[in-house]
């Protein structure tokens, strides 16, 4: 069982399958400073977004940032911070669990509704990600799917279940709102284009101890329509802007949201699915709760004609969502690849 996490102290020096080559490492040269530049940070004033004018504002705001960055985040978004904080905890606790307790669970099976791994489907070329990971279904919760989650530590299913049916909750409202401040339905996000299962990414990176040689994560886009992420607060994830890489400051309380390539491929490119990375540090490990919001394996994807004219001609083709969800994995997740068979090539 190749975990980061097992090892009871810390690594002196980096093994030699964590070193990246010098051109994929996360050096700081180059980088926007957030002093330059940060992420909006939009408030959703919890249950005031039934006022009609302020939801529009809002509605306005989220989508004007969404264009400029591909990214933003939210306050006031309604999920408790005890929610937070009690799945995080219990999420922290199962990492430091001793080997034995993980071993049950541990996995390079993509098709297990919970495992632990650290190894990915496209780190074959060698060079391993500074990190390990949950790869969990959180929602629809049922009687079953709890089942497969892990009875230690003991408050793991409680919390994992309160902070599933929050971030659905969220999740929908921003949906709805993107929708709207594309001048389309509300509802227009919300049938089979989010209603597969939804995924979560429990990211564990140790303290590294030549951060300057690995990375947490490479630069990549998610795969699924919309992503929603607790960061927690400690640094590490960056956001490709303008050709530079943009730290995301971590702030208390707040979720980072991002596009997943379904949905730059349903809004023919207007909201479009921006990269991002994770570096590693020496200080402190880091833990981020990505919830990922995907469409049914079946559901047939493509540009909504709504968002087609002449001017912005139809840049994808059709498919159906499974095949884009094995493409990822083959393309490993680099979107250029993975969006090479997909896009619709002009002469
Ligand atoms: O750890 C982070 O901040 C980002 C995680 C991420 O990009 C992912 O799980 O897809
Ligand atoms: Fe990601």
């Amino acid at each position: 069982m190749d975990l980061l996490s097992n090892t009871s102290a810390p690594l002196a020096s980096v093994p030699a399958e964590y070193v990246f080559p010098p051109e994929k490492r996360a050096s700081l040269l180059g980088d926007l400073s957030s002093d330059d530049v940060s992420l909006p940070l939009i408030d959703l004033h919890s249950g005031a977004l039934s006022d009609e004018i302020l939801r529009r504002q809002v509605a306005t705001e989220i989508v004007k940032a969404g264009k400029e960055f591909g990214f933003f985040q939210v306050v006031n978004h309604g999920v408790g911070e005890d929610v937070v904080r009690a799945f995080r905890e219990a999420a922290t606790k199962f990492f430091e669990m001793p080997p034995e307790d993980k071993l049950t669970y541990w996995s390079d099976d993509q098709s297990k509704p919970f495992r632990i791994a650290s190894k990915t489907p496209w780190d074959r070329n060698k060079n391993r990600y500074w990190r390990d990971y949950l790869k969990l279904i959180c929602y629809p919760i049922d009687e079953e799917l709890v089942q497969h989650w892990p009875s230690k530590p003991e408050a793991f299913r409680s919390s994992l279940a309160d902070y599933s049916v929050a971030l659905h909750e969220l999740s929908q409202n921003l949906l709805e709102l993107i929708a709207e401040g594309l001048g389309l339905d509300r509802g227009f996000f919300g049938g089979d284009l989010s209603r597969g299962n939804t995924q979560m990414n429990v990211n564990y990176y140790p303290p590294c101890p030549d951060p300057s040689l690995t990375m947490g994560l490479l630069p990549h886009c998610d795969r699924n329509l919309l992503t929603v992420l607790s960061q927690g607060d400690v640094a590490g994830l960056q956001v490709r802007h303008n050709g530079r890489w943009l730290l995301v400051n971590p702030l208390p309380g707040v979720f980072v949201v991002n596009f997943g390539h379904q949905i730059e491929i349903v809004t023919n490119g207007a909201l479009a699915s921006v990269e991002h990375r994770v570096f590693t540090n020496s200080a402190k490990a880091r833990l981020s709760l990505a919830t990922l919001v995907h469409p049914t394996m079946d559901c047939l994807v493509g540009p909504a004609p709504v968002m087609v004219s002449e001017e912005n001609p139809t840049k994808f083709r059709e498919f159906v969502f499974s095949e884009f969800y094995k493409t990822f994995d083959a393309a490993a997740g680099n979107r250029e690849d993975v969006l090479e068979s997909f896009k619709i090539h002009r002469g």
